[in-house]
């Protein structure tokens, strides 16, 4: 098993899209998404009711393949979009039109009271709101959606990492999710390994 900073890991994935025989940045999310499903899948009954919160990144665009599986699989999934649909690009955006073709259904969430409300009716969420692009203070209202989703008697599962932790081990935590359990992509980053970032992850799960 490796370890990498947020750098490495962007480098990685870089060399896989340019150079790597062509492996698409979807192709990449498709089969991240699709392994963090197939864990939840594996260890979460399939009456569990799941709502997936996405954010703007391609954290957020694995939560729209997630969704997309587990709604195959027979899950009962809602997916909440914590950001504006400006913000949602590439990708991820793609990934967005799959699960609308896929008949699913998007409930846009603007601010934390309402996030509260909305997902006391769930057993578990999964967090794909920031990856490992989150940098500096976490802004309003994403800094007090991720207070509201501590506060919940749920399941957190957070996919790649807890959002708002830093990968790496040179910055401090600001406000982070209080995972579970992390299904990391395609490798650990160096938070999950150093204090006071570890114990956020919870049990860690990998692809
Ligand atoms: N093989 C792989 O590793 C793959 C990883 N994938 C996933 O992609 C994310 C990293 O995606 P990226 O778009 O670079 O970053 P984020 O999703 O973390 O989000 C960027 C997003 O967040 C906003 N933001 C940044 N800092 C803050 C802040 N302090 N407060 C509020 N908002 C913030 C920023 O504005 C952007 O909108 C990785 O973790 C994996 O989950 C892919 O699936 C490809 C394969
Ligand atoms: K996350």
């Amino acid at each position: 098993m490796y370890i990498v900073t947020a750098k490495e890991m962007y480098e990685i994935d870089r060399f896989a899209i340019e150079e790597g025989g062509g492996m698409a940045g979807k192709l990449l999310m498709e089969n991240a998404g699709s392994q963090v499903a197939h864990h939840i899948k594996e260890d979460y009954a399939i009456d569990q009711k799941i709502a997936i919160v996405i954010g703007g990144g391609n954290n957020g665009g694995d939560g729209f393949v997630i969704a997309r599986y587990l709604v195959d699989t027979g899950f009962d999934v809602s997916l909440f979009q914590l950001v504006t649909d400006e913000k949602i690009k590439g990708d991820s955006a793609y990934h967005k039109q799959l699960w609308i073709n896929r008949s699913g259904v998007i409930e846009h969430v603007t601010e934390a009271s309402q996030l509260q409300k909305r997902l006391r009716a769930f057993d578990i969420v999964v967090d794909a709101i920031l990856g490992i692009g989150v940098s500096g203070r976490i802004r309003e209202p994403i800094r007090n959606m991720i207070a509201v989703i501590n506060q919940l008697d749920i399941i957190r599962i957070a996919v790649d990492i807890p959002s708002g932790l830093p990968a790496n081990d040179d910055e401090d935590v600001d406000i982070a999710v209080k995972a579970n359990r992390t299904f990391i992509i395609e490798a650990p980053k160096v938070s999950a390994f150093c204090e006071p970032t570890s114990k956020y992850y919870g049990g860690l799960g990998s692809n």
